[in-house]
């Protein structure tokens, strides 16, 4: 916080890289500094926020955000934590009525946070409106003991970030004021009558925004992990290439470049398509604020898609970092480790990524049929009902290749669509139906998906200002990461009849192309992300490629080499040794 502070660095715009740098197995307060922020300024009324975000900022108050429970994450609308609103004194009693309405995982409950923002059941008048967001203090601002009602605890070692002290929390029927309630969309008045909001899934809003957030956290991750990953492959040499002759930098086979070069596209195809999130979301923001909420859905969606697919590849693009640096790739000092820990848990926080795809899945299907039946569908997936045809470009160019994708994209959701169908026929149940359906609508989701990052990729790149050379390496690396993608789903394309299986060849001869011709590019690019060495906190990944003198100073600091002869010598091995066992 006081280096944050000495370099004038809000703490709300600190990167996800600085912080990661200082805190590498994860942060108690990044939850308060993201979601519980987020939630009080746009959750509350003008009023709770001239309350609570003062204290916020100054961190008199740590909160977090505290809504899924030991029995359901995903499933928001079945939480079990009530809060019934009582006329008599104008509170709302929060109570964990059973074993699974426990508060689980929030992270920096545990020790860390003083408040929340619970999401819980709100009843009215005997009436329930479903889940709804609540202010609440869970421990004495000053002596930080939990409040009398309140039921805290860290939840125990994770796969990673164990900093981050996540937690579980039980009320015993706790009163909060009326006031509360976080009503900036929703109310209960003082007789107890609910205003409903304008649109029903504004309390989701947080969630919203921390998966626009998510995307461009991935795309700085994977940079991390390509940076340390490209320098390593320059410094190390191993085996030979030709028989007799020195041995090469790793960087030379084409293997190596084919496990690293597309994982360095696809951080400029992260990143292109968080910008484009990112801008849509302030959009809808602004939007909301004049009373409009046509664009939500939209924005739901594409959060969705571009949340699910960033941290899949982040996720395995980091661990074929991992597996490119060999054996030294393992050790926690090259900083890959921690890099993989921090960032597989966002394919499952925020919305689990195979339920986030079923939500852009149902609106595909929506979409394509109400495309069909002549009605306004969304610009995003107006294609669905109206692909353009293939020849308009030429052969295998990149606009080509996008309009291949999206017409394999229509494609797949036709049949999908057709299946559904058939299957509804069959078991006069849609819900059954779509369960029988399940696997390829997630099908469906990837595809569009990242026939969305793709054309985003295509599209920056045509119109960013930069010099002819940059220009050039960035449309190379645009292009590999477009057939990259087409060869992995080459099923989808043969399918469509939108490539040949002659196209495909061609396709895969110009990648290994493009990987030599990249090649030379590939250390520029990763200092071009301009990592500082504190930063990357990697004994493989330095600046300056002293890779072995910094494994060896590394290995020194190991509390088991402060001495000579360990302390378990004595007390276990020596024993062991004498005892004849
Ligand atoms: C030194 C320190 C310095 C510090 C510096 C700090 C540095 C800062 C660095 C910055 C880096 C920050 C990184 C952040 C990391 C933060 C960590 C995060 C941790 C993780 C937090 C969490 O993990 S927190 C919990 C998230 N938990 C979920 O994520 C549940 C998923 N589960 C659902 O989200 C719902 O359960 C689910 C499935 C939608 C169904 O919801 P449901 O059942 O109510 O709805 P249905 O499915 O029935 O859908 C009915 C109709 O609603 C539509 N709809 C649904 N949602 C909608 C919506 N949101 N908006 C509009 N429309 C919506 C849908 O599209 C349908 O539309 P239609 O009817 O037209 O088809
Ligand atoms: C590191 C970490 C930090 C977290 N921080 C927070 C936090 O700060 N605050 C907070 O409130 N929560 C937090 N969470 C909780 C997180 O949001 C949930 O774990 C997540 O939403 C997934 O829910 P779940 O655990 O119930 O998984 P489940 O929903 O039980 O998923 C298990 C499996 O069931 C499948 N599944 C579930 N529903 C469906 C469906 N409808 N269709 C098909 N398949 C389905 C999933 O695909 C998955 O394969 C955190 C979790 C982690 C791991």
């Amino acid at each position: 916080m006081r280096k944050l502070a000495e370099h004038n660095i809000p703490l709300r715009e600190a990167s996800i890289t600085q912080v990661h740098s200082v805190l590498r197995d994860g942060n108690p307060l990044i939850v308060h500094t993201s979601m519980f922020a987020n939630a009080l300024a746009s959750l509350a009324n003008p009023k709770q926020q001239q309350q609570w975000v003062p204290l916020a900022e100054k961190n008199r108050i740590i909160g977090t955000y505290a809504q899924t429970e030991i029995g359901h994450g995903t499933f928001v609308r079945g939480l079990e934590t009530t809060a019934i609103f009582d006329p008599e004194t104008k509170e709302f009693v929060l109570h964990s009525p059973t074993i699974t309405s426990t508060k689980w995982w929030p992270g920096g409950l545990g020790k860390t946070a003083n408040a929340a923002i619970v999401m819980a059941q709100l009843y009215t008048q005997g009436k329930c409106y479903g889940p709804h967001p609540f202010f609440v203090q869970l421990r004495d601002f000053d002596t930080h003991h939990s409040l009398p009602g309140v039921i805290l605890g860290e939840i125990g070692p994770r796969l990673g970030i164990n900093s981050q002290d996540n937690g579980y929390l039980r009320f015993d029927h706790y009163r909060i004021p009326r006031t509360n309630m976080l009503m900036r969309h929703s109310q209960v008045l003082e007789d107890g009558s609910y205003v409903k909001p304008i649109h029903n899934k504004l309390s989701y809003g947080t969630m919203v925004w921390t998966r626009v957030a998510i995307v461009h956290s991935c795309s700085k991750k994977l940079a991390c992990a390509v940076t340390i990953a490209t320098r390593y492959s320059a410094v190390r040499h191993q085996s030979e290439l030709v028989p007799g002759k020195p041995e090469p930098q790793i960087l030379e086979y084409q293997t190596q470049q084919y496990k690293l070069l597309p994982h360095i596209a696809s951080v400029f195809a992260i990143l292109f398509s968080a910008s484009s999130v990112l801008r849509m979301q302030r959009n809808v923001a602004a939007s909301i604020s004049k009373g409009n909420v046509e664009l939500l859905p939209e924005l739901h969606i594409l959060s969705c898609a571009m949340k699910a697919l960033s941290s899949q590849d982040s996720t395995q693009g980091i661990e074929t970092c991992r597996l490119a640096c060999g054996g030294h790739g393992y050790i926690a000092s090259s900083g890959l480790p921690s890099l993989y820990t921090s960032t597989t848990c966002t394919i499952t926080y925020e919305g689990e990524n195979t339920v986030l795809l079923l939500q852009v899945a149902r609106y595909l299907i929506k979409s394509y049929r109400a495309g069909l039946e002549g009605l306004p569908v969304l610009p995003s997936v107006m294609y669905l009902t109206a692909p353009s045809a293939m020849h308009q470009s030429p052969p295998l160019s990149n606009q080509a290749l996008i309009e291949a994708f999206r017409i394999s994209s229509a494609n797949l959701v036709k049949e999908t669509e057709s299946r559904l169908c058939r299957q509804f026929n069959l078991e006069q149940n849609f819900h059954y139906a779509w369960n029988r359906c399940s696997v390829a609508l997630v099908h469906c989701a990837e595809l569009h998906s990242r026939y969305y990052m793709c054309e985003k990729f295509l599209s920056t790149v045509e119109s960013i200002r930069a010099s002819d050379r940059v220009r050039s390496v960035l449309q190379d690396l645009c292009r590999l990461y477009l057939i990259h993608h087409i060869t992995l789903n080459q099923g989808h394309f043969l399918r469509s009849g939108t490539l040949s299986g002659v196209d495909l060849s061609t396709l895969e001869e110009e990648m290994y192309e493009l990987l030599a011709k990249l090649r030379p590019q590939a250390v520029p690019l990763v200092d071009a992300f301009d990592f500082r060495d504190e930063l990357l906190g990697s004994t493989l990944g330095a600046w300056d490629g002293r890779v072995y003198e910094r494994l060896y100073e590394e290995a020194q600091k190991s509390p088991l080499n402060k001495t000579d002869v360990s302390k378990a010598y004595h007390k276990y091995l020596q024993p062991l040794m004498k005892s004849n066992l």
